[in-house]
């Protein structure tokens, strides 16, 4: 269980997520929608510790994950998978050394940046990667995959870290409808199959309204719904989305190329932190160039 009391975290005088409680128990499937500023990746961020809490606490099966440093924390971040909306692979490898990456919070610092990687490793990636079809990208480079097959590569590379809870931030923002609902399928199998907690940060309603059976609505850095999809009503989205954001929040179709300016800017600052993000939490402090 996961268990988010009275979370705060302020950017200078910015409060970008307010007094958040929330419980989420194991095994759940959740997405956070909000417009764009409303406090979705922040939160996440929190969760698994990319940032930290400006006041309140956050605990999994009763460990206080926001106090944890050190080898404490990286083991957090072993259980607690992130993959993100700009996939974060190392294009210049190929896609089963990619996927191996997700073992190297389990291992030596010197076996990780040779990366030696033993036989059963080779074939839990193998693995991995036939769950989401796509072994046979197995020895390409992962820079020349399409958008959806990487995004599915870094959910291999979550599975590798066989974590107990998955966030994704935003997984489908730049892909095409078919291959978002590949993904968005394959993290429903995971949810189900495995029982991993999946949460997931998402633009648009419908895809949260099809795939989770909890939605948490976020509008100024505060939770303003906690339901079941069939809870979410019209005026509820509105009081998320603003009447001005209705449009958008239906709008499958809409992705981060068809922002405008300003949300583009912002999403340009965040792939820029996806990035450092990635090498943080997949590296466990090694850092690995592109
Ligand atoms: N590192 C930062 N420094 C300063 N302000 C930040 C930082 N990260 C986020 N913010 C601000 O905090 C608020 C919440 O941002 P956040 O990225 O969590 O929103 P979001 O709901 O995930 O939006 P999006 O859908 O665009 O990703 C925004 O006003 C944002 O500008």
């Amino acid at each position: 269980m996961l268990k988010i009391s009275n979370v705060t975290r302020r950017f200078g005088s910015k409060v970008a997520v307010d007094k958040v409680d929330i419980v989420i128990p194991a095994g759940q499937m959740v997405g956070i929608i909000g417009r764009s500023g409303a406090g979705k990746s922040t939160l996440l961020r929190m969760i698994n510790r990319l940032i930290d809490v400006s006041e309140g606490t956050i605990a999994f099966d009763g460990l206080e994950v926001s106090a944890l440093s050190g080898q404490k924390l990286r083991d957090w971040q072993r259980d607690c998978a992130m993959i993100f909306q700009q996939f974060n692979l190392v294009p210049r490898l190929d896609v089963i050394t990619n996927v191996m990456l997700g073992r190297l919070n389990r291992r030596s610092t010197i076996q990780s940046l040779l990366k030696i990687f033993s036989q059963e490793e080779q074939l839990l990636a193998l693995k991995a990667l036939e769950r989401l079809d796509i072994a046979q990208t197995a020895m390409q480079r992962a820079g020349t995959l399409s958008g959806g097959q990487q995004q599915r590569v870094a959910i291999a590379r979550a599975l590798m870290q066989e974590p107990k809870i998955l966030l994704a931030d935003e997984p489908i923002a730049s892909l095409d409808p078919r291959n978002a609902q590949v993904v968005m399928d394959s993290l429903r199998d995971i949810n189900r199959n495995d029982g991993i907690t999946v949460i997931t940060n998402l633009h648009t309603l419908d895809t949260a309204r099809n795939y989770c059976e909890r939605i948490i609505g976020m509008q100024g850095g505060c939770v303003v719904f906690d339901g079941s999809p069939d809870e979410l009503t019209t005026d509820v989205a509105r009081r998320i989305y603003g009447a001005d954001g209705l449009e958008e929040a239906f709008s499958e179709a809409m992705t981060s190329t068809s922002l405008d300016p300003v949300k583009k800017a912002r999403r340009k600052r965040k792939e820029a932190a996806d990035v450092v993000a990635a090498n943080q939490l997949g590296a466990a402090g090694v850092s690995l160039p592109n």
